[in-house]
């Protein structure tokens, strides 16, 4: 049981704060990724769970145990956290199985088998062993780095950055491989990243931080369809944001009247949509159409700005199409949006006086997983 609570933290260096008060729940066996611009504060959050630096104010609690708080406080070695840092840091003198055999406690040192084990859990094969880290990928350094941490058994595994230095395809292998060997160990685990891709899929809960506070922290869905404001919504992907009238439920825009995802108070608002919930229609559709202004194609898919019929506004509205057919500039299509979209009061508005219900919380909370099973390594 590694629950990770962090309680009004207030960290950083000198008497200058990067974090302020800090709250943020990581339940036990899940992950949970710390998204934000550079130089926000993640990895001093990280930081102060691993124990590196003593926060100036609050709590942390791990496993329910608290290691730091006024008049607490527990070494990095006495938290039973494991760390991976951007490079890896394995010492270069060592072979694979002397960097993995260090994590582990003195006694067990020269059991090659658990060392094998290890491999095998964050899918390296067995030769790999009598290796030095220079003869290795930096997807290969990697997983030896998280199998290093893994060896202690560590309930808390935390990561910092540790594929922002690899290529996209590696990438997307080593992150997998570490998500596996995170899930058949069941560790709790917070991963430090800026890539807002990588921070969606890899984990079970995604907290933006932002000015030295957590602005939003939730399960993936949620902080993607319902985020909290309009700078959360930008910061994790591509936004259309227009402006509208809320109602009963329903915004009014110049897209039409929609159900809004959530509670929004009446008056104005600005509309946030993901453009991926424009669908386009070849022709037109005689409802709402526009005249295709460019296209910028991805292979996979193509970004569509659009000027709609009779608002004069191009480059406001996108439509993200798979990248098969994609149209051509000038070409005239139909638009249609699906799901419910989002409205967030309009700027410098308060709310109105005909609301009768609170705005929903930022912080939603993470279902914590079945118990795991091993799984099979992939080949
Ligand atoms: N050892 C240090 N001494 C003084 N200031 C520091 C130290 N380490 C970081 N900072 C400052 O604290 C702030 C937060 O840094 P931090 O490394 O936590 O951000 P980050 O979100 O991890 O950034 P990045 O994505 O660029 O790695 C920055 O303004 C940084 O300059």
């Amino acid at each position: 049981m590694t629950e990770v609570r962090l309680r009004a933290v207030t960290a950083g260096y000198g008497r200058e704060a990067v974090l302020d008060e800090v709250d943020l729940v990581v339940p036990t066996g899940t992950t949970t990724a710390i998204l934000g611009g550079s130089g926000s504060g993640k990895t001093t959050l990280l930081r102060t769970v691993a124990g590196f630096l003593r926060p100036l104010g609050g709590e942390v609690l791990i496993g329910g145990r608290t290691v730091a708080a006024a008049g607490t406080w527990v070494p990095p070695e006495r938290r039973g956290v494991g760390y991976v840092r951007q490079e890896g840091g394995l010492f270069p003198h060592l072979s694979v199985e002397g960097n993995i055999a260090f994590g582990l406690p003195w006694p067990r040192r020269r059991h090659r088998d658990r060392v094998l084990e290890l491999l095998d859990l964050v899918g390296l094969p067995a030769e790999l062993a009598d290796r030095r880290p220079d003869q290795l990928s930096g997807g290969q350094q990697q997983r030896v780095a998280l199998a290093r941490a893994l060896a202690p058994r560590p309930g808390l595994v935390l990561l910092d950055e540790p594929f922002s230095s690899l290529d996209t395809a590696l990438r997307a292998a080593t992150r997998e491989a570490t998500a596996r060997a995170l899930r058949a160990t069941g560790a709790t685990a917070i991963l430090v990243t800026h890539d807002q891709g990588e921070a969606l899929s890899f984990s079970d809960q995604v907290a933006i931080l932002g000015a030295g506070a957590i602005r939003q922290a939730a399960p993936p869905r949620v902080v993607y369809g319902e985020p909290a404001d309009v700078e959360v919504a930008e910061f994790l992907g591509d936004a259309v944001l227009v402006p509208g009238t809320a109602r009963n439920g329903r915004v009014e825009c110049l897209l039409g009247t929609l159900p809004v995802r959530g509670y929004v108070p009446r008056g104005a608002v600005t509309v946030m949509l993901r453009p991926e919930q424009i669908t386009l229609t070849p022709g037109g559709t005689g409802r709402l159409d526009a005249t295709v202004r460019s296209v910028a194609y991805f292979g996979h898919d193509a970004v569509v700005e659009l000027e709609l019929d009779g608002s004069g506004l191009a480059e406001q509205v996108r439509a993200r199409v798979v990248g098969l057919q994609p149209p051509e500039p000038g070409e005239r299509v139909g638009l249609d949006v699906a799901g419910p979209v989002r409205a967030f009061p309009a700027a410098g508005r308060t709310s109105g006086s005909d609301d009768v219900r609170p705005e929903a919380s930022p912080v939603v909370p993470v279902p914590v997983p079945a118990p795991r099973v091993r799984e099979a390594r992939q080949p």
